[in-house]
């Protein structure tokens, strides 16, 4: 690991002191031992995203959303450190997986709550391995997988992906004889074929869909995040931004043509961080070249830091 992309730590400087500060100015690189605290860990690829036949750029995401966290200020102390990026290179995209899941559990081990910055949604792979490792491979835990996303990312291909995630975690759950536990917020539709919603009802999939995840619906929705997050020892929760609409996350390989609000999305995402369940959550799909203003890049550091600020 490196302290790369600290370039990406810069912004304003309205004085010392706790009243002025910012991540940019609080955040420092992360060493073993230093207290536990939230630690953020890039994965710079977009691999997966290229075997998806998606629009590739997704692996200077982890950059992106670092310099749209600078300048967000901060209410309350935090313990925020930085440790660094893997990047997969060169179609390397599985050895990047276990070098990610091998960085995350020495941080789980050391007592930080983790967030992944991807990178395709790839990340959720080594995220989950990355969490197996810290909990016990053979462990009798229960892992539930919230995911915020327009699609499943259930499928079954030759190779690993950005849409095979969760049939991967589903394979790797099962075999080590643990009940694969997965909610999916978001789904869309129009965006994921019939054999997709089959797969997801034989692998006892709770879902909500785009159309059920309004404000009008919001209790219904907080209702169904911590009834998951109950159900389960620890919870990952895994942010794709593409479940966001076009119009606030124009900035990813598949933009929505619906997609829930922010405030939804933000709903969710306070509600599983406060469950007191949240282990690890990372934020998936960024491509700044696709990006409008930053507009995406903006709306996933601002979850990043209402996850982080909200931790029950
Ligand atoms: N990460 C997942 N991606 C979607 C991509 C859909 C698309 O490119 O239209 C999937 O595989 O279903
Ligand atoms: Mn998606
Ligand atoms: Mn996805």
């Amino acid at each position: 690991m490196t302290w790369k992309d600290a370039g990406s730590w810069a912004g304003r400087d309205d004085g010392p002191g706790a009243q002025n500060a910012r991540w940019h100015s609080t955040i420092k690189p992360w060493k073993a031992g230093e207290g536990a605290g939230s630690a953020l860990l890039g994965f710079a690829s977009d691999e997966g995203v290229r075997r998806n036949k998606g629009r590739t750029g997704a692996k200077t995401g982890p950059g992106a959303l670092r310099a749209a966290l600078s300048n967000i200020s901060l209410h309350e102390p935090a313990n925020l450190f930085d440790a660094g990026d893997i990047a997969v290179e060169d179609r390397e995209l599985e050895a990047g997986q276990e070098e990610f899941a091998n960085a995350l559990a020495g941080l789980l081990r050391d007592g930080q709550f983790t967030v992944g910055l991807g990178g395709g949604h790839e990340i959720t792979f080594a995220s989950y391995s990355g969490i197996a490792k810290a909990l016990g491979a053979d462990g009798h835990w229960s892992l539930g997988c919230l995911n915020i996303d327009a699609h499943f990312d259930l499928r079954v291909a030759e190779t690993a992906s950005s849409g095979t995630g969760f049939a991967q975690i589903a394979e790797a759950e099962a075999a080590a004889g643990r009940t694969f536990r997965y909610a999916a917020v978001g789904i869309s539709e129009a965006s994921n074929t019939k054999v997709l919603f089959d797969r997801a009802a034989e692998l006892g999939v709770q879902v909500l869909l785009d159309t059920e995840c309004h404000l009008g619906n919001i209790d219904a929705v907080r209702g169904f995040v911590a009834e998951f997050a109950g159900s389960v020892d620890h919870l990952y929760l895994t942010i794709d931004l593409d479940a966001l609409p076009a119009s606030v996350a124009p900035g990813v390989s598949a933009p929505a043509g619906y997609g829930i609000g922010l405030e939804v999305v933000r709903a969710i995402v306070v509600a599983a961080s406060a469950s007191g369940k949240l282990i690890h959550a990372d934020i998936a799909e960024l491509n700044p070249d696709f990006d409008i203003d930053q507009r995406t890049a903006r709306t996933g550091a601002r979850l990043v830091n209402d996850l982080i600020m909200n931790r029950g």
